[in-house]
């Protein structure tokens, strides 16, 4: 599907939106881009991108591979841009919940704009999206952002809820900015694609980016979200606490909350990378507590073989045995669950008093705000930088509407649509979530018919 774009690629392109799609040619001008000048980067071959490379969502060949590849445009710096330095007002805001390595994407947007196409005219809009119509803006500098990449959290502030389209517009267009810079999750995405339609019907020239910022890693298409790493590494210390203290007490328990309210990528790859713990419960993988196959009997099961035990569960997991209200939700309209961790700890110590046999000494640890307020790990920040780069090459080169992120290891500019359509789970038929079984030795809480059907269905 060729989504928007230029339709002369003899492949499947998801296109991102152009300037000259919707604005008239007397309204543009090109000018060559003042990389070729910068001494940095003027002396690296192949610096450039040609306007028709191309990466493709999927690199597995084989017989049951696609037939018909799909292709994003590869991001990176165009040889043209659209923009002159002096014309560029950018802002950037931050929506949604936080992860490790916000400031480093502000950090690097500002001293990206500023030093490789020479902007100085950047400003932050606090709080949010609700900032665009509520508050007033900040300068930001590469000298009031330096150092900020060592810090947690965003120096905008963020929020969620109030994103209204038409005022966030009017704010854009009363304050003259051009160059938009959104960093949110999948929420926050929907409000990007929103004010890019709300721009194009308007006929404004304004370039809108989107960068997904996730630490639940629940974005499809990229390859994963900034801040991901840093959060596994940051959980090791909670599961390492969890079974210190599990393994010195007799018939100890040790559960850890890790983030994911609908995606448990967290707890997966935590629980991969700890080898520790004993039992992973995901939103994806349902489980039951009672009967043969259930988590009393396995919890039963490890405590007479090694003395002790730990469990690592999202957020999100077991939330078709909870009984909470559903209808409650974060001012996104995202659902809010009851915490599972505290809940499922209270199920497993009410099942042990009541049977008697075993008398248990159970530790829970819920480290999930802890996790997200660290500043950025190394490879996180360099992930920032190239994302934060990238974004700016697009719209210096009169992108718009897109978002931006890592595919098959190559940065490329992806349509809103993609990033929005779905959201990324954990596919409890691929082998990473075996390998998650083999490591722990869990059950699979699957009846036969189940693991039958999972059998048939599974490609990987
Ligand atoms: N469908 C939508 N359309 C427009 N804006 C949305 C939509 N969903 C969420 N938003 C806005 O995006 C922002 C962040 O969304 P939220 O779900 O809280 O976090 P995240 O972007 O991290 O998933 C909020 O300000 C919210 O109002
Ligand atoms: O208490 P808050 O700020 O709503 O954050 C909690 C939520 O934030 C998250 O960590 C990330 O969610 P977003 O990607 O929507 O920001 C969820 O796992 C969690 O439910
Ligand atoms: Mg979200």
């Amino acid at each position: 599907m060729v989504t928007g774009g230029d339709n002369h690629f003899p492949f499947l392109v998801d296109d991102i939106p152009h300037f000259t799609h919707y604005l008239p040619p007397q309204h543009l001008k090109e000018h060559s881009n003042p990389l070729h000048n910068h001494p940095a980067y003027s002396t690296v071959d192949q610096y450039f991108v040609d306007v028709d490379d191309v990466v493709a969502e999927n690199i597995v060949a084989g017989k049951k591979a696609q037939k018909r590849a799909r292709y994003f445009r590869l991001a990176g710096p165009r040889q043209q841009v659209f923009f002159e330095p002096q014309e560029v007002h950018a802002c950037i805001v931050t929506c949604g919940g936080l992860c490790p390595g916000i400031n480093t994407v502000i950090r690097e947007i500002v001293c990206g704009l500023h030093h490789m196409y020479g902007v100085h005219d950047v400003v932050g809009i606090q709080g949010g999206y609700k900032g665009f119509y509520s508050k007033n803006t900040i300068s930001l500098t590469p000298k009031s952002v330096n150092g900020i990449h060592k810090r947690g959290g965003t120096i905008l502030g963020t929020s969620r809820g109030g994103h209204g389209t038409s005022k966030i517009v009017d704010s854009i267009q009363h304050r003259g900015i051009n160059q938009v810079y959104i960093i949110g999750g999948d929420g926050t995405q929907k409000g990007v694609a929103a004010i890019y339609e709300e721009i194009r019907k308007r006929g404004l020239k304004v370039s809108v980016v989107g960068i997904p910022k996730t630490i639940d890693n629940d974005i499809p298409v990229i390859d994963k979200s900034f801040g991901f790493d840093t959060a596994i590494e940051e959980a090791q210390r909670a599961i390492d606490a969890a079974h210190v203290e599990a393994e010195s007490n007799e018939n100890g328990i040790g559960v850890v909350r890790l983030m994911g309210r609908n995606s448990g990528f967290i707890a997966m790859h935590a629980t991969l990378a700890s080898r520790d713990v004993d039992c992973c419960l995901i939103p994806e993988s349902p489980f039951y507590l009672e009967g043969e196959g259930g988590l009393f009997e396995y919890i039963e099961h490890c405590l007479k073989e090694q003395g002790h035990m730990v469990m690592v569960i999202a957020e999100g997991a077991g939330h078709e045995l909870i009984s909470e209200d559903k209808n409650q939700i974060d001012a996104s309209g995202n659902k809010l669950h009851e915490d599972a961790g505290s809940w499922l700890s209270q199920q497993i110590k009410d099942h042990f008093k009541e049977k008697g046999n075993i008398s248990i000494n159970l530790k829970y640890i819920d480290p999930t705000y802890m996790i997200r307020a660290v500043p950025s790990n190394a490879s996180d920040n360099i992930y920032c930088t190239l994302l934060a780069h990238n974004a700016i090459h697009g719209a210096m080169a009169g992108y718009t509407g897109f978002t931006v992120g890592p595919v098959n290891g190559e940065h490329a500019y992806i349509p809103f649509q993609r990033i929005t359509e779905r959201q990324n789970k954990v596919v409890t038929t691929d082998r990473m979530w075996a390998r998650v079984l083999s490591s722990t030795n869990q059950p699979t809480f699957l009846n036969p018919k189940q693991v039958n059907d999972q059998q048939t269905t599974s490609h990987n």
